[in-house]
């Protein structure tokens, strides 16, 4: 069924932006460009952002709060607004953004934030763009933003382009923030960082020794990130997503991650999240 929005009285509806984990994350090759070839699995999880969009007639598109230290130009949901505008249209937009994911916590929420207003816009603007034309689009603003178009759990290849949907079961995790912001570019970079992890075909995830290759770099260069990995490895599996800074561990049910989180320490940053089958606007794009 397709998503309905709220509607504030202010006339703003609200659209979510979900959050993903990278359950793994393998350096399989470099590209001669210098891009690396990774494979991973992208989780989509119910921790979000809220986008709020109100219609203008103007063909102006304006943000209202903007980030700090995001000019709101450079913000990635007036960015996509203004990649989807018609030339010449009168169709414009009123941007509001609850922001709530970490940012360059690689939980995605930027990329996140972009795919939303790509999505919601294509409806509210009534341009029937396919899900390939949004996700193409979509690849101008980032490299995750194509997956959240997608809008299913994937196996991702490639640069991380390539995507093939997988059904995962439903986890919950606990997820920490450690207060640092790990330049993704830096940790690409690093000379340690080993990039010939064996490939993985999509059939034998199952099986499949796994991990993130990014971390072992994100944790020599930041040690919050490793003090907070320390804190999750009593309870399991416990590594880092993306390029870090969050960190994640599964956890058996819902009050198990709760009380996990709880009996950290006041001072560490953290919630409780489970996994989505589905973007929220999968119905938005066809
Ligand atoms: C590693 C992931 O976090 C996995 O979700 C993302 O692919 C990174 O996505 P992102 O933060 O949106 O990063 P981008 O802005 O696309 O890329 C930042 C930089 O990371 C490096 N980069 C990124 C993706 C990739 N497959 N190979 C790379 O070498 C490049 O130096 C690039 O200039
Ligand atoms: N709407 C937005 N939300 C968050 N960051 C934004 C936004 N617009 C622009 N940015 C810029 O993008 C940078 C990366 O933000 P983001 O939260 O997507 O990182 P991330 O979670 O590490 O992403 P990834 O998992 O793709 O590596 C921010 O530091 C900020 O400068």
């Amino acid at each position: 069924m397709s998503f309905t929005p709220i509607v504030d009285e202010q006339g703003f509806a609200a659209f979510p932006a979900p959050a993903k984990l990278n359950l793994f994350l393998h350096i399989v090759g470099r590209r001669q460009d210098g891009y690396h070839l990774l494979e991973s699995v992208f989780q989509l999880i119910d921790a979000h952002d809220t986008i709020w969009l109100r219609l203008r007639h103007d063909g102006q598109i304006v943000h209202h709060n903007p980030l700090p230290g995001v000019p709101a130009e450079l913000d990635l949901t007036v960015r996509a607004a203004r990649l989807l505008q018609p030339k010449e249209s009168d169709w414009g937009v009123d941007i509001r953004v609850d922001k709530r994911l970490p940012m360059g916590g690689g939980v995605g929420g930027g990329s996140s934030d972009a795919a939303t207003v790509l999505l919601a816009l294509n409806q509210l603007w009534q341009l029937d763009y396919s899900r390939a034309d949004l996700m193409t689009l979509g690849l101008r603003l980032g490299a995750d933003v194509p997956f959240f178009i997608f809008g299913q759990n994937a196996f991702v290849e490639g640069i991380g382009e390539i995507m093939t949907a997988i059904a995962t079961p439903h986890r919950h995790y606990v997820l920490l923030h450690p207060q640092v912001h790990v330049s993704t570019p830096e940790i690409f970079k690093d000379p340690l960082l080993t990039r010939n992890s064996p490939s993985i075909k999509v059939g034998d995830l199952e099986e499949a020794v796994t991990r993130n290759d990014l971390q072992a770099c994100a944790v020599r260069k930041y040690p919050e990130i490793a003090e907070q990995l320390a804190l999750l490895k009593p309870f399991g599996d416990a590594r880092m997503t993306g390029s870090g800074s969050c960190v994640f561990v599964e956890m058996p049910s819902q009050a198990a991650a709760n009380a996990v989180l709880c009996g950290l320490l006041e001072s560490i940053s953290g919630l409780v999240v489970s996994t989505l089958d589905r973007h929220p606007l999968y119905e938005y794009a066809k």
